[in-house]
């Protein structure tokens, strides 16, 4: 599915938090959506889901107007997993996940045999399996950021947006994690995702998108974004690129502005 983001802008308390931002995610394409803290990268996330409304601008979902696209279709196509989701119900981890078919069956209908097959192959796929009988309130941070991801998997969406997936993860983790985004990619799953790590974006992005103070700066491939030029001025460091032995991936080290 394509998303095409169009003059979005969006304001709070007479403040403009995004503005005028113009992003597009192709089919199959992984984009990274980097910028400080503040820059906008969850609100941007939130117009893109529907669960705010833009100003100004719209959303375009393979060419139609998020608007006129009703509730749960639009959640049939799209899962947002959000930076500190607010699933603290005391659930347990198996249910949680099957939430995530909700769009996907008729209002009074049970689970069927699919939903618990897609849904137990979503929790293994984040390595999550053993946890299904646990209650939710009482995993990790890390443990319930993967349940998280497995319910949005569980969902199917042909556009998946993430807010810092691998924020509460061990390195290891961190790499399952992207590595699994990248492989719903590679099978023409659209992702946009935010993240602070530049290196995770540069070695797994096909495209990144650098915003600051709520616009976009910068936009294209890791190689052309992640260069010295571009990162020093946004975050206030001083970038040194290098290169993955193996990949040939920029690798950036910081210093100091
Ligand atoms: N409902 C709101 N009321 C007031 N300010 C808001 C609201 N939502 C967002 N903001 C402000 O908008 C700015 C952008 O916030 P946002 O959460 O989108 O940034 P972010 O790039 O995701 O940051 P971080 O990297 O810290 O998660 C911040 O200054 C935030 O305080």
């Amino acid at each position: 599915m394509s998303l095409d983001a169009q003059g979005l802008g969006w304001s709070v308390a007479g403040r403009l938090i995004i503005d005028d931002i113009e992003v597009r995610v192709g089919p199959g394409t992984l984009t990274g959506l980097l910028g400080p803290n503040g820059s906008g990268k969850s609100t941007l996330l939130r117009l893109v889901a529907g669960i705010t409304s833009p100003d100004a601008g719209r959303v375009l979902l393979d060419g139609t107007d998020l608007r006129g696209i009703g509730r749960r279709e639009r959640a049939q196509r799209v899962a947002l997993v959000e930076q500190e989701s607010s699933t603290d119900l005391p659930l347990t981890v198996h249910d949680a996940v099957l939430l995530g078919r909700t769009p996907h069956r008729s209002r009074w209908a049970g689970d069927s045999e699919q939903d618990l097959a897609v849904a137990a192959e979503a929790l293994a796929s984040v390595g999550a399996a053993d946890l299904a009988g646990r209650r939710l309130d009482t995993l990790s941070g890390g443990e319930r950021q993967r349940v998280h991801l497995a319910r949005a998997l569980a969902q199917q969406p042909r556009l998946l947006l993430l807010d810092e997936p691998t924020n509460h993860l061990d390195v290891n983790a961190q790499l399952v994690t992207l590595g699994l985004v990248r492989t719903l990619a590679d099978a023409g799953t659209g992702v946009l995702a935010a993240l602070h790590d530049l290196n995770l974006a540069a070695a797994y992005c096909d495209e990144v998108v650098l915003l600051s103070a709520g616009r976009v700066v910068a936009a294209g491939p890791p190689e052309q974004v992640l260069v010295p030029e571009v990162v020093d001025p946004v975050y206030g460091v001083s970038t040194t690129v290098l290169r993955h032995p193996g990949t040939g991936r920029p690798i950036l080290a910081f210093d100091p502005a």
